[in-house]
């Protein structure tokens, strides 16, 4: 079992919007590894981060993700910072993954201050110009199709990505 299409980019890319939307639209079932950490830990995320702290947070997304990678059929959405892990990104291999593309102006935009997202709780702006250049390689190398989101309606995004599955 595999998810239909697993959805990666930086915050405020779309990837839980988006994934909603094609989801609906291919009639399958949405998760989102944010969701299911958040259930798990039985708290939210930013209570995560100050509790147990960030390697606490990577080393259950871990987990989520190989989980779900090899167990959900629906569409699968992943937190931003989930390919920085290594093991992750051997595992998406073979995987139909979608790359949601974001620049700085409108992923800024969308995240305002950051609320619900501890790591753009300082200089939200700065940090996500180094998350944007740190992490557009990696999410690059994982993905098998990029799909550009700046200046576009969700609606009209959902419409690509749910083409592109040949959908
Ligand atoms: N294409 C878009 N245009 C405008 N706003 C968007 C777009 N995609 C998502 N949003 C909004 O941006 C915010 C972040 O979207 P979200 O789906 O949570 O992104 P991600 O899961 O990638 O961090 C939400 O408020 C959402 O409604
Ligand atoms: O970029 C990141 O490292 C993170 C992104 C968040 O998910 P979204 O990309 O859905 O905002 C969430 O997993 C956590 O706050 C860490
Ligand atoms: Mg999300």
């Amino acid at each position: 079992m595999a998810p239909v299409a697993v959805l990666v980019g930086p915050p405020g890319a779309g990837k839980t919007t988006i994934g909603e939307a094609v989801a609906g639209a291919l009639g399958v079932g949405f998760a989102d590894t944010d969701t299911i950490i958040e259930q798990r830990a039985g708290k939210p995320i930013p209570d995560i981060f100050v509790e147990d702290g960030e390697p606490a947070f990577r080393a259950l997304e871990r987990a989520v993700v190989a989980e779900t990678l090899s167990s959900y059929d629906g569409v699968l959405s992943l937190g931003g910072g989930a390919i920085m892990d290594e093991s992750t990104r051997k595992l998406l291999l073979g995987h139909t993954v979608v790359f949601l593309s974001v620049e700085l102006a409108d992923a800024i935009k969308r995240v305002g201050l950051g609320a619900g997202r501890p790591l753009l709780a300082m200089n939200p702006r700065a940090t996500m110009k180094f998350l944007l250049e740190q992490r557009r390689p990696l999410y690059t190398e994982v993905a098998t199709h990029t799909v550009i989101t700046d200046g576009r309606e969700p609606a009209e995004i959902a419409v690509e990505v749910t083409a592109l599955l040949g959908a």
